[in-house]
């Protein structure tokens, strides 16, 4: 069976006492657990499960017949993947302990709180879930599968750090838990929670929300909806945008902006799935997948005590690291052509030929702006192309002003570059003059007008500088 539907599996209650079965069952029910299977007889147990799938088993230690017990052992044998639960009566810790050795996932004691009964109900389905999903992707990173293509077709890249990365998402994608995408500005993140909605196959659709800028009654309002009457001018109760994902993935932009009050109330979201409308006395029940995203260094944010340690671990139960584009320069021409050819259709154009002295050029700009920029530029260069050739005018205006990158990738400006060439002592003019020229045409792989864009200087200039110094070393 997929993992994504591992989590929507029926519970089944075990208790000769048939109102215990009851309550439980209720109280589950009510807490967003959709079956509920009960049996007040042990011996049916495993004609049960050789009949239906079950997700997870609560059963009673003491009962006639087949004690919990003997049943324990026998399902561990037969079906050890499904968690049991046991409750007992006995405050005993050598039972509980004898139990736990026999394969139980967990230990009631009876009378059973409502909230543990949940509590435990939860924890379990989601330890099944995740480790099915851990034996899944570590299938995945074993065999080095490929990944479904399908789902990524708007994703354009032949990076293998990407196609990782979808390995991953294919892999996660029916846990019920959050994901944290984190990555420069304009890196794709919300093309990945796309990708990532998708590949769960929820039902519903994927509800984005910019959380930066919303102080914590706009976020409330925005997300969990209100009462009617809860304040001055809501007139009409207002469900949020929680209800109206549904079982569908709720998208949290921008999450490094969330307010203390909010983070407060997110966190409580995920941890049981309840929710209070603003002005509301009870809880409401959510089932919608929270994806977050940050360009924000959140760890560093932890540290700072501007965001909850607590809901960064919570958040990133799965953590999908976006690499930025000088990171994948293996991308930039596919980008390119893509972006060029869907401006052109946009602006009902012929699309333009790419020159392939462009690629030069965008090999050595940094994107701070990542893919954003870069389709920013295609854009502006297609509406000014008046013929059949692309116009480089706004990749040349955009890479003059350009910040120099060292061979890690890293940003530097332009007189960092410069002194690391020259640790020791300072060259001459003329010998900084040559060693900038010769390192611009190497980075331009010779094409002296991409080289003379990079010294910014025009390419008649740079041919006056080399007929020069041909000139004196001959
Ligand atoms: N690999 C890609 N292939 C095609 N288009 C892409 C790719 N990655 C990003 N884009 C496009 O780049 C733009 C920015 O992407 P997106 O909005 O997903 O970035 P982001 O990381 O969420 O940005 P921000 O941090 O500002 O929220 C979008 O128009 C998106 O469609």
């Amino acid at each position: 069976m997929p993992c994504k539907d591992l989590g929507n599996l029926p519970i089944l209650l075990v208790d000769d006492e048939a109102q215990l079965l009851h309550s439980a069952s209720l109280v589950l029910r009510s807490a967003g657990f959709a079956q509920v299977l009960t049996l007040d007889d042990s011996r049916a147990v495993l004609t049960l499960l050789a009949n239906r799938p079950v997700g997870v088993i609560v059963l009673d230690l003491t009962m006639p017949h087949l004690s919990g017990k003997a049943l324990l052992e026998q399902i561990t044998a037969e079906y050890p993947e499904i968690p049991v639960i046991m409750m007992t009566a006995t405050n005993d810790l050598q039972t509980a302990v004898l139990c736990m050795r026999s394969g139980a996932s967990d230990y009631l004691l009876k009378p059973v709180e409502q909230s543990c009964l949940v509590a435990a109900v939860r924890r379990a389905v989601e330890g099944r879930v995740l480790r099915a999903e851990f034996l899944s992707l570590k299938d995945r990173l074993l065999t080095n599968s490929p990944h479904e293509p399908g789902g990524f077709a708007d994703i354009v890249t032949q990076s293998p750090a990407m196609f990782a990365i979808f390995r991953y998402i294919e892999a996660i994608a029916a846990s019920p838990q959050p994901v944290l995408i984190t990555g420069e500005t304009g890196a794709g993140k919300e093309l990945i929670a796309r990708a990532l909605h998708r590949a769960s196959g929820r039902p519903g659709d994927l509800v984005a929300v910019n959380v930066a800028g919303l102080d914590d009654t706009l976020f409330s309002d925005t997300l969990f909806g209100h009462a009617k009457g809860s304040f001055t001018g809501a007139e009409r109760a207002r469900d949020g945008l929680l209800a109206s994902t549904g079982e569908g993935t709720l998208f949290l932009d921008e999450i490094g902006d969330l307010s203390i009050a909010s983070q407060v109330k997110l966190l409580r979201l995920l941890q049981d799935g309840s929710f209070y409308p603003i002005g509301a006395d009870r809880p409401r029940q959510s089932r919608a997948r929270i994806v977050v995203a940050t360009h924000c260094d959140v760890r560093r944010q932890v540290e700072l005590g501007t965001f909850r340690k607590d809901l960064y671990f919570r958040l990133r139960t799965h953590h999908i690291q976006l690499p930025p584009l000088r990171e994948r320069r293996e991308d930039l021409p596919q980008l390119t052509l893509h972006f060029v050819e869907k401006a052109a259709d946009s602006l009902g154009k012929p699309a333009p030929s790419v020159p392939p002295a462009l690629f030069q050029w965008l090999h050595n700009y940094a994107f701070p702006g990542n893919i954003r920029e870069l389709e920013g530029m295609a854009f502006d260069a297609v509406a000014r192309s008046q013929g059949a050739v692309l116009s480089l005018q706004s990749f040349k205006e955009a890479i003059a002003d350009q910040a120099p990158i060292n061979a890690d990738g890293d940003v530097m400006d332009g007189m960092t570059a410069l002194s690391g060439n020259f640790p020791e002592c300072l060259p001459t003019l003329k010998e900084a003059e040559e060693s900038l020229i010769a390192e611009a045409l190497q980075r331009a792989q010779g094409n002296q007008g991409v080289a003379a864009g990079l010294l910014g200087i025009s390419r008649q200039a740079l041919n006056k500088r080399l007929i020069r110094r041909d000139a004196e070393n001959f």
